[in-house]
Parts: C-alpha cells; structure tokens; sequence
C-alpha cells in the first residue's frame, strides 16, 4: 500500500522515484481521480491514462529476464499532488525464492536473439539487490543480472 500525501511543492518532489517492479508481474489498484503514475517510453515520462474500476498490469523484471527481453518490465514513477492525497495497492506477483532469472532456453536464439541476462541470480539474491540499493531507473537494477556474467567470462580467461 502506497500513500502519498499532499505536497505544496508538487513539481519538486515525486511521490515515487523511477523503478522498474522486481517482480514477475505487478497488479496496481489506484485511485480513479488521480493521474499521477507515468512511464517512461521513448525517453518521455508519459502519464498512464486511467481507466474507471480498473487494475493496471506492470510486467517486471523476472518477466524481463525469463524472456531475455523480449517482454520488458516497465520503468515507471508516481507524481505528488498539491490538493488531494492518494494510495495506491500494489500486489507483486513473485517467484520462490530459489527460482533462478536466466531466460528460459525457448526465448533464446544465439543467432537472432542472444542471451542477454548471463547468471545464475536466485530471485531472492535480486530481490535483497534491488531493495538494498537507491530507487534510480530501470537500468542500474537489471545491469545486476549480467554481473555474474561479466565475472564468469573474467575467471575463464585467467584459466
Ligand atoms: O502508486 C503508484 O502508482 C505506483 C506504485 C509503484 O510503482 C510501486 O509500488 O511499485
Ligand atoms: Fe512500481
């Protein structure tokens, strides 16, 4: 549950910073008055129109890793409001916590769709990542699934 009270000086002060959910999928309930949720698309923050009674579907990062990128989660973020408060209820749709993130074999094509994410991250490990760190975009998260990789490759090559 995410409450976010009035603000006098809405245009300085976000109400959530930009993240991407480190979730499988995130269902979001919010208020039905209120614009304040926007995404990031084409390098714009674009305001998620809202839709009466409805539950918004964020896909996030697992779903971004199992499908080596071919789903991508979103990068998205709350503005504040000067006059009226707001909550929002959302429900993260995880996996156990020893599932692994790597993409799973069928989204992978080494000729037309190469591995991206190159670990062996639980979903746990990414989880305690992701929480421990500072709420700045999508990118610096998922950059924590390559890292493995990176230090995998090093190790081969000093062999
Ligand atoms: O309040 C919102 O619209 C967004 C909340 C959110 O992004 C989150 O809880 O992860
Ligand atoms: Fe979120």
């Amino acid at each position: 549950m995410n409450y976010y009270p009035t603000c006098s000086w809405p245009d300085l002060v976000l109400g959530i910073s930009p993240h991407s959910d480190s979730s499988s999928i995130t269902l979001l309930v919010q208020d039905d008055d209120l614009t304040a949720l926007q995404i990031q698309h084409k390098e714009e923050w674009v305001p998620v129109k809202l839709v009466p009674n409805a539950t918004a579907v964020n896909i996030g990062d697992v779903i971004d890793a199992w499908s080596n990128g071919l789903y991508k989660s979103i990068e998205h973020r709350a503005l504040i409001n000067e006059k009226k408060p707001r909550i929002s209820n959302a429900a993260f749709v995880i996996p156990g916590d020893d599932v692994e993130l790597n993409p799973l074999e069928t989204m992978v094509d080494e000729n037309h769709r190469p591995r991206i994410y190159k670990n062996d991250v639980t979903f746990v490990e990414y989880l305690r990542y992701t929480l421990a760190k500072k709420m700045d975009g999508k990118a610096s998260n998922l950059e924590h699934l390559s890292y493995r990789c990176k230090v995998t490759v090093r190790s081969i090559s000093f062999v």
